[in-house]
């Protein structure tokens, strides 16, 4: 049995995830588990999987939730309240869904507990990659992707000399505008762009996916996971999402991971790897039936976002955590009907413009750094851009 810590059991990653658990409980038992704001979600959760922690956001939530729920499970909150659920003596795996650079410090906290990660929260490893991988080393825990690129490129490299990759390729959707002009863009709606065509997603990840800014986050995903140079990282688009991503060999060989897009697949691998379960309610990939796979070169200068990622990456430093932070606020301004879609990119490219980046940052400087770029973007947005 398999004890596991689920932040975020309440969003889109959470909700696969106790897909996978109720489809295997010999395999799998939920010991702790944090949710938001969603209380009435967070206390269906306790009820079927009765974990013995949870975390919410705020004291006044883990009193009506601890009320509500009985003294079976232990209710606890806040910044604290993540990092004890990460860290739950109990558990094997952090399963970290949620969403933002919140979940960093939870990931950190785990692995110094020895803790294996299942890790969706790519702000992560954008945020704070080189220490995140460091500590990892130093406590001989193992990251298993969960982001499906990325989880397709572990599987690609599996068995593989990983000297002889010459490029990861990851494959990118073109999101929700993915048939639209930049001119096309300006007014759209906040509900066009949380329309993806392929993946039911979490409202941020399906906005930075319509800005590219999905794929730029992953691209720095990608060199911290794999330790794979920037100029070693490409970007294809693949409207469909069939094949997740590939490796190019020395020998010109390309190895491609495929099947349809559901994020149960990879979750349960990482949870199970190195075996490979039965997923019976997962639909098989016929390619008679989906007939034609498309591909189509980057187009850079329509998604700006993805240019400011690898400027970011390259860079290093502080830089990507103020591409990340600023991303946050941009996209949650938008959300809120405060900017328009393409004003995301231009506060984020601003608040990158305006920083100065530290070298080799400790943990309290991408903190800093993290603060800064946020304070910033929202001043700009309060300069009434
Ligand atoms: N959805 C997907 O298919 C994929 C997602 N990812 C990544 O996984 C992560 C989660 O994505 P997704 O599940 O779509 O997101 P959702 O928005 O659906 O869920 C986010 C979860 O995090 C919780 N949460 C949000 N903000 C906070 C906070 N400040 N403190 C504590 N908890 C918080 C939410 O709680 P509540 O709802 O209760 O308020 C919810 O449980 C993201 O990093 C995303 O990029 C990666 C690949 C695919
Ligand atoms: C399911 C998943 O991993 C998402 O990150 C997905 O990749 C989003 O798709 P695009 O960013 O390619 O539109
Ligand atoms: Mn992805």
């Amino acid at each position: 049995m398999k004890y596991i810590s689920l932040l975020g059991a309440t969003g889109s990653i959470g909700d696969q995830t106790l897909d996978v658990l109720r489809a295997h409980p010999e395999m799998f038992k939920l010991s702790a588990m944090s949710a938001g704001r969603n209380l009435e979600k967070a206390e269906s959760i306790i009820r079927e999987f009765k974990p013995e922690l949870a975390a919410v956001i705020s004291k006044e939530d883990a009193s009506t939730l601890q009320n509500n729920c009985g003294s079976s499970t232990k209710i606890v909150y806040g910044s604290e309240g993540l990092r004890e659920v990460a860290a739950f003596h109990k558990s094997d795996i952090l399963v970290n869904a949620v969403m933002g650079s919140v979940g960093l410090l939870p990931t950190l906290e785990a692995i110094k507990e020895g803790k294996q990660i299942a890790l969706a929260n790519k702000e992560t490893l954008v945020t704070a990659g080189h220490i995140v991988m460091e500590a990892a080393k130093k406590s001989g825990v193992s990251i298993l992707p969960v982001d499906s690129e990325h989880s397709a490129i572990f599987q690609c490299l599996n068995g593989e000399d990983k000297k002889e990759a010459e490029r990861l390729i990851l494959t990118a959707s073109g999101g929700s505008f993915r048939d639209r002009t930049r001119e096309e863009l300006k007014d759209v709606t906040v509900t066009e762009a949380l329309n993806h065509p392929n993946w039911s997603m979490g409202a941020k990840i399906t906005i930075d996916s319509a800005t590219m800014m999905n794929k730029g986050l992953e691209v720095i995903e990608a060199h911290w996971l794999f330790s794979f140079d920037y100029t070693k990282i490409d970007v294809i688009l693949h409207k469909e999402s069939i094949i997740h991503s590939m490796v190019e060999f020395k020998d010109t060989s390309v190895i491609a991971h495929l099947g349809q897009p559901d994020m149960r697949v990879p979750i349960q691998y990482a949870l199970s790897y190195p075996k490979r379960l039965e997923h019976s309610g997962g639909r098989r990939l016929n390619l008679w039936e989906t007939g034609k796979l498309h591909f189509q070169e980057m187009d850079f200068s329509r998604f700006r976002c993805l240019e400011f990622a690898y400027e970011a990456g390259k860079t290093g430093g502080t830089m990507p955590a103020v591409l990340n932070a600023a991303n946050e606020a941009a996209v949650e301004a938008f959300l809120q009907g405060q900017i328009s879609f393409l004003q995301i990119e231009d506060l984020i490219h601003e608040t990158m413009q305006a920083h100065s980046p530290v070298a080799h940052p400790a943990l309290e400087a991408l903190q800093e750094a993290d603060r800064w770029a946020r304070g910033f973007a929202v001043s700009l947005l309060n300069k009434g851009r």
